[in-house]
């Protein structure tokens, strides 16, 4: 790896990075490893440098990669990166709606923030789907505890069809017909958008779009999405008539995230019209954003756990001290827990699941750690480098929920050696939501249940390869052994 010559790009002084090939630019550097987030933390220890600089086919890609650095991309000049690249795959698919994970700065992604913050996943709402997340969590302790005995459970399939089945509620309610159908495109859609498209490395080049065959799977299943959005909206309309003419205009029942996104479009008065075309894209956006990620941080969380048995003790320890014996866990037992909530910061510290943040891109060129950034570069934050790097943390590379008990560092956005949800205008606006459904799911197996692993595996031997999808996620499922120690009341 040699360093590419720092100034003599146009004048500018560009942050370091590897050396470069024509056409590919940095690729080469990074097909060896599809973990990019490892391999560009593995540059910047090299370089020592605090930000990377690399060119990904026709991309110039800027890499933050200290606390300093990611303070100035999502802080000091947070409005200058406060949008996302926007690609041909991207153009392709959000033609008519842009949805908010991918829209780019202005009006309309402004005011759809707005409406995640305020009403979709405010923490009021958050609490509104309390009852959705108890049943469902009650139905998954049910199911470990009628699992055959002495047969491990797969415990990533049962906490991806929880979280999924989760999401559905809350989002589209719980009488979508075609819910099966959705969950099987949507799994398929975030397994394809995981590939890596030519064409978005090469937007300019006609040879790219040729064999750019991912951008059409894409496009494809995305509107098997889409139409299948439109039966559930439809499904909501009719139901809401039928409700309002029996109730004589008055009808009163829980809202899922449809419902709210219908009800303000019909109030009108914002800025930017919500269309269908819109409230399709945001809900979509909401269940990729929200599923994967949950559901790969709490497989991440229980892998950590049984590699760690006086951890788990520990956490279990806590819970079954403070239930003595009630047969079900519900929310309100969790207040007052801190060790699940160390758990969980500490799972998202050495597995952090969006590893490098979402791409922003620059707007107008400025200088970051005194570094020129191009506009348009497309820049990431390297947060499982930073949340790595030992000279932020203390035996940096072992999970340890203690060292967050002071509570000095949080995920609030503000501790730039720890943002795991982002920071700035930016940040993950789903954090109240990820927190309620990944505290009780954890709480609940780790209080009905002791964990042990197949015969012959040692806590040491657990494997725990990563594989990059849309986030970074486990490569082989867990497999393990529940033994009932509290059974739930059915
Ligand atoms: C462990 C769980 C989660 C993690 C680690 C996580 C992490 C992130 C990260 C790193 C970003 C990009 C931030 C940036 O660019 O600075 C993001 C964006 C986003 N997340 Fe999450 N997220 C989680 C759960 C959720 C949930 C449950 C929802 C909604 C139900 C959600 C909705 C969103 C949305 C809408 C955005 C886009 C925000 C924007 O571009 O303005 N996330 N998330």
């Amino acid at each position: 790896l040699k360093l590419r010559k720092r100034d003599g790009n146009d004048g500018l002084r560009l942050p370091p990075g590897p050396w470069q090939l024509p056409v590919i630019g940095s690729l080469h550097h990074l097909v060896r490893s599809p973990l990019a987030h490892r391999a560009i933390a593995d540059m910047a220890r090299r370089f020592d440098a605090p930000i990377v600089y690399l060119r990904l086919g026709e991309i110039p890609v800027v890499v933050a990669s200290s606390p300093d650095a990611a303070r100035e991309v999502m802080k000091t000049h947070d409005l200058n990166f406060a949008t996302r690249p926007w690609g041909p795959t991207t153009q392709a698919i959000r033609a008519e709606g842009e949805g908010v994970v991918f829209a780019r700065y202005g009006a309309l992604w402004r005011q759809l923030r707005k409406i995640c913050v305020l009403e979709l996943l405010s923490a009021r709402r958050v609490q509104s789907f309390r009852r959705v997340r108890e049943e469902e969590v009650g139905c998954l302790v049910t199911a470990i505890a009628a699992s055959t005995p002495g047969e491990a459970v797969n415990v990533s399939e049962r906490i991806a069809a929880l979280v999924a089945d989760s999401a559905v509620r809350a989002m589209i309610g719980d009488r979508f017909e075609r819910r099966e159908e959705f969950l099987e495109h949507l799994a398929e859609g975030i397994k394809i958008s995981a590939r890596f498209s030519v064409r978005d490395l090469f937007p300019s080049s006609r040879l790219a779009s040729f064999v750019g065959r991912t951008t059409r799977w894409v496009q494809d299943n995305h509107r098997k999405l889409l139409e299948l959005m439109d039966s559930a909206i439809q499904q909501h309309q009719e139901r809401r008539a039928a409700m309002d003419s029996a109730a004589g205009g008055s009808s009163e029942q829980q809202e899922d995230l449809v419902d709210v996104l219908l009800r303000l479009q019909k109030e009108g008065g914002l800025e930017v019209p919500l269309t269908m075309a819109i409230i399709k894209e945001l809900i979509l956006d909401l269940f990729i954003a929200g599923s994967e990620t949950s559901a790969n941080a709490l497989q991440w969380a229980m892998a950590e756990l049984v590699r760690n048995p006086k951890l788990m003790q520990k956490a279990q320890d806590e819970l079954r001290d403070k239930m003595e014996g009630k047969p079900t866990v519900t929310e309100d037992d969790l207040v007052g827990l801190k060790y699940i909530k160390l758990i969980i910061k500490e799972t998202l510290r050495v597995h952090p699941v969006v590893p490098m943040l979402l791409p922003r891109e620059c707007r107008e060129s400025c200088k970051v750690m005194g570094y020129d950034i191009p506009k348009g570069a497309t820049v990431f934050v390297n947060v499982w480098a930073i949340n790595r790097d030992p000279k932020y943390w203390d035996d940096a590379e072992t999970f340890k929920p203690d060292r967050f008990e002071d509570g000095k560092v949080d995920f609030k956005g503000t501790d730039f050696e720890f943002t795991p949800f982002g920071a700035g205008r930016r940040m993950c606006p789903g954090m109240a939501f990820a927190q309620a459904s990944m505290e009780l799911v954890l709480a609940a197996l780790l209080y009905h249940f002791d964990w042990e692993l197949p015969s012959g595996l040692g806590p040491s031997q657990v494997d725990m390869t990563e594989e990059m999808g849309i986030t970074a996620r486990r490569k082989h499922d867990l497999y393990l052994h529940p033994v009932v120690r509290v059974p739930q009341q059915a």
